[in-house]
């Protein structure tokens, strides 16, 4: 999120997480001193997150020095020594969009990762790009929780959490007016899908 406004309602919503992009491309990407600012604006108990591709230990240590976030994400092709280094617990996002893949292999690249993070995006491509990918491709014993990305919306929200049963959803573009402007009445029907799926799940 990129706007204090945004924080604030999400908090008001109780989400679990919300997430500050530091990728080098993204047009969500911040600087770190307005990370530190917005940062203030998320309400204690709920992660902030602290998502990286492929930046230098410099720099995640200047955002975690300053940012002070409480979980990272690494959506590059950062390996798991690098992930685990900075003493904070990771996600590591794995590529879904790559057709020929093997989603265990990668995931076991990563054992001390808190969770993954299956977003559409092939090997080295971005995330953010409103896509999903195909759900069925997601195994069975992962072996650890996972979030589920990659172009969840208000309107496949229901069905990305009853038919995946994933730990949580992740979402940026879905609930925007533009990259990196989160739009209120979005973010309230996201969250409403969401809980509404939780709550048949038992
Ligand atoms: O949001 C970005 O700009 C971004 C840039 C580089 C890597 C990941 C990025 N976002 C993450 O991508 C997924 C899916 O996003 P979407 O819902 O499909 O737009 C999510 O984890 C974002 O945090």
């Amino acid at each position: 999120m990129t706007r204090a406004d945004d924080i604030r309602l999400a908090c008001h919503l109780g989400v679990d997480a919300i997430g500050m992009v530091f990728a080098q491309r993204s047009p969500r990407r911040l600087e770190v001193t307005q990370a530190a600012s917005l940062r203030t604006e998320v309400a204690a108990g709920i992660e902030a997150v602290a998502l990286f591709m492929d930046n230098t230990a410099d720099e995640v240590n200047d955002v975690i020095a300053q940012a002070r976030p409480t979980l990272l994400q690494f959506h590059g092709v950062e390996d798991e020594a690098f992930c685990r280094s900075f003493g904070l617990p990771y996600m590591k996002a794995i590529a879904m969009g790559d057709e020929g893949g093997q989603v265990i292999d990668w995931a076991a690249r990563y054992p001390d990762a808190t969770a993954l993070l299956l977003d559409s995006h092939a090997v080295g491509g971005a995330g953010g790009s409103g896509r999903t990918f195909d759900w069925s491709r997601i195994p069975a014993q992962l072996g650890k929780p996972f979030l589920l990305a990659g172009g969840i919306v208000p309107d496949n929200a229901f069905e990305a959490v009853s038919v995946v049963r994933p730990w949580g959803v992740d979402v940026s573009s879905g609930i925007e007016s533009a990259p990196g402007i989160k739009d209120a009445a979005r973010m309230r029907r996201f969250v409403e899908e969401v809980r509404r799926a939780d709550a048949l799940r038992g």
